[in-house]
């Protein structure tokens, strides 16, 4: 090894490398001069040159034992990007650590991938083209003004506790759905905005489709306060031109408001003063590669390790969030209730009435029909008077497999443990695992008779059966009803969903059916009643969250109808949720009758605590993927024997379950295998997990057929 000189310091560097690679954490790198924590730097990598993050100033130790390591100067100093700062480099590491990942891959992951390949110069003309965007435009010159309403009472007190209380903290707003959440967290924004000059906000949603609303209505409302470039937005959709010019302008503080999906969770925001998280309960907010990292909780540890607030807004916030709100007292005399503060808002903006909710027997339905008579008339009557629809059902695709009625044929996924979905919008048989197409066959693969039938409902069909159902309406309007289809399909290609959010904004459109997608987070304005089909799977699913997940869709679809509470009652009939279900009497849809979210996570909490399940005992996965089933579990096997032979730290207190297959037991020719961690002590299962590391780095060597294995810290799906 040769010995830096005395002019050279040296530094340690993040790179992009797993942990199994060894260099996962910190590689040294001389220089010529010290370099400050945070520097973005080009490093030589092999017979590479890739982005690293100087992380520390102070020299790391050497690696000691190999002699042969020769330390290598860095190649370059990215210019014209200040450092990051240290609020950031502390999540990078807390998240690298609490989800068992290497520090650089989560480093890296969290930059624009553009910078990763952009040269100096390319970078200075990126920099210049930002600084030479248009000056902010004057209050008056901007037509979308829209200023800041007048609060309701319950609004005025929840900004009063978040503003003006004196520590900062963590807050769920339970605010039922059009309580007006919105206003109350852009009201906050205003304040801690207008207060400091600096300050910056990050505000987050569950997903993408709901940023364009979002963004237009912040933008109304900011822009002539702080300027037209005064809000960027991080999710997917960008361009890797645009993620990079967002992600500068919010590293400058240029943006003040930072409107993204999860991954905005590690923007660098050098002024961070308040954070909000919108439908809180959402499982989009949990990552489901690579460091499965679940934003709304990284929030809550930003917003505490940078001082700022934290909202955790929803009308059914997670059981975590509220057990962690819960009033001292709850679990008993001793209990000095939860670290968070909960904030209701149980009454809709204009005391507008919530959807009653009408349940329809299914049992009693001769033949089974996507949609019962009732619901068809009920639909019809709402759209004579003028009122819009929404059919949710969960499944997108026309039928999820196609039968033979011969010889009993299905259409199953050749790769994966599912079937291959009916589409016929492009008469395609697709895999919703592997992404696997064909085009529909005509006669049956195995027998060759051409009677093969759907089985079952997806988005599709539910379209086709509206349309043909109020076919022969005549609608005030004049025109045939217009029946839009809204799910994953209908808005893969850019500007689609801006499109038809339009259309249904205008009134173009008389019902619309859909997935989960249509019924979270939209201020649509007319609609009059929800139907539900086919609700009940999810009660008898094996997966403990099942229930919730329900819960809270159910009343997020209600919560579309009867927003608008001037409109509503003029109408005839109030606001309705139809439930077509074979289970009426069932406890979950009684509470949801009442609308009563704190009786229903009262009992689900009282059930988890007595089943020890989360949020009171904490969870981790360990997952193997491998080319056989026995070779994932043998995997998972050898672990536990190990952990046996040479317990490790924590692992008095960490229960280990036997390795089971998934639900989805193969995808994509992968088998899968799992394997639940349990434990009381959040403290006890980190420290267990930390030292199963090196275990299992060395045991991936010695299976055959094992593809991968990985940690699920918190895991969402069981
Ligand atoms: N104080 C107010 N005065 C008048 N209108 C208001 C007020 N506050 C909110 N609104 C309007 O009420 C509607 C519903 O508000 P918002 O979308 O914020 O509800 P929400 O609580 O977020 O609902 P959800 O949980 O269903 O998304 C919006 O159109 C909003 O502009
Ligand atoms: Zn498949």
């Amino acid at each position: 090894m040769t010995a830096p000189t005395p002019s050279h310091v040296l530094l340690a560097v993040a790179v992009d490398a797993p942990f199994h690679s060894g260099i996962g954490h910190l590689l040294s790198y001389t220089w010529g001069e010290a370099l400050p924590a945070g520097t973005l730097v080009r490093v030589p990598l092999g017979q590479k040159e890739v982005l690293g993050i100087v992380w520390d100033s102070t020299p790391p130790p050497l690696p000691d034992g190999d002699k042969t390591v020769t330390l290598r100067p860095l190649h370059s100093v990215l210019k014209g990007i200040a450092p990051l700062g240290t609020h950031w480099l502390r999540l990078v590491e807390f998240a690298a650590r609490y989800y068992q990942r290497s520090l650089g891959e989560v480093a890296l992951a969290a930059l624009p991938p553009t910078l990763r390949s952009l040269s100096q110069e390319q970078i200075d003309r990126r920099l210049r083209r930002l600084r030479a965007q248009p000056a902010p435009v004057p209050p008056t010159a901007d037509g979308h003004n829209s200023p800041a309403l007048a609060l309701m009472p319950q609004q005025q007190q929840a900004v009063a506790q978040i503003v003006e209380s004196s520590e900062q903290g963590c807050f769920v707003l339970h605010g039922a759905t059009g309580s007006g959440k919105t206003e109350v967290f852009m009201q906050c924004a205003q304040q801690v905005l207008q207060h400091d000059e600096q300050a910056q906000v990050l505000v987050l949603v569950p997903e993408i489709n709901l940023t364009p609303q979002l963004q237009a209505t912040l933008q109304a409302r900011f822009a002539p306060l702080l300027g037209a470039d005064c809000v960027a937005s991080l999710h997917s959709g960008l361009t890797p031109a645009q993620r990079l010019a967002h992600w500068l302008a919010i590293h400058q503080g240029r943006a003040r408001l930072v409107l993204g999906t999860r991954m905005a969770i590690f923007a660098s925001i050098p002024h961070l003063r308040l954070l909000v998280v919108d439908e809180e309960h959402d499982s989009s907010y949990k990552q489901q590669e690579g460091a499965r990292y679940h934003a709304r909780d990284l929030a809550v540890w930003r917003g505490r390790q940078e001082e700022a607030s934290v909202i955790l807004a929803s009308a059914t916030p997670s059981l975590e969030s509220w057990h962690n709100s819960r009033p001292p007292g709850t679990l008993g005399p001793e209990d000095a209730g939860g670290h968070y503060r909960r904030l209701s808002m149980p009454v809709r903006v204009g005391e507008g009435t919530l959807a009653q909710l009408r349940i329809v027997d299914m049992r009693q339905q001769p033949r089974n029909p996507i949609l019962a008579p009732v619901v068809v008339q009920a639909i019809g009557q709402r759209l004579q008077q003028g009122e819009q629809c929404m059919v949710l059902i969960n499944r997108r695709g026309y039928a999820p497999v196609l039968q033979c009625q011969n010889c009993g044929w299905k259409s199953d996924c050749p790769h994966c443990s599912a079937h291959q979905v009916l589409h016929l919008s492009d008469r395609s048989l697709r895999c919703h695992h592997c992404g696997f197409a064909t085009p529909a066959p005509r006669h049956c693969p195995d027998c060759h008779s051409p009677d093969l039938a759907p089985i079952g409902r997806g988005t599709e069909q539910v379209q086709q059966a509206v349309q043909d159902e109020l076919a022969r309406l005549s609608l005030p309007h004049g025109r045939p009803p217009v029946v839009l289809r809204m799910d994953a399909d209908s808005t893969r290609h850019k500007g689609a969903l801006e499109t038809q959010l339009a259309r249904i904004h205008a009134g173009e459109v008389d019902v619309i059916v859909g997935t989960q997608m249509i019924a979270k987070g939209h201020d649509f304005r007319r609609i009059g009643l929800v139907a539900v089909i086919q609700p009940d799977g999810a009660l008898y699913a094996a997966d403990f969250r099942a229930p919730e997940r329900l819960f809270a869709l159910l009343m997020q679809a209600a919560g579309r109808a009867g927003r608008d509470a001037a409109f509503a009652q003029e109408q005839p009939s109030p606001p309705e949720l139809w439930l077509q279900t074979h289970e009426p009497e069932h406890p979950l849809y009684r509470a949801l009758h009442r609308h009563d979210f704190t009786a229903f996570a009262t009992q689900q909490l009282l059930e988890r605590q007595q089943a020890d399940l989360p949020p009171f005992c904490h969870q981790a996965l360990l997952r193997a993927d491998a080319r056989t089933q026995e070779g994932a579990q043998t995997f998972l096997q050898t672990v536990v024997q190990q952990v046996h032979e040479q317990p490790l730290p924590g692992a008095a207190h960490v229960t280990l379950y036997p390795p089971v297959p998934l639900a989805i037991q193969r995808v994509a020719n992968v088998e899968r295998a799992q394997m639940l961690l349990e434990s009381h002590s959040r403290a006890a299962l980190q420290q267990f997990l930390r030292a199963l590391q090196p275990l299992l780095h060395a045991s991936r060597q010695r299976e055959h057929g094992l593809i991968r294995w990985l940690v699920d810290v918190d895991p969402l799906a069981i």
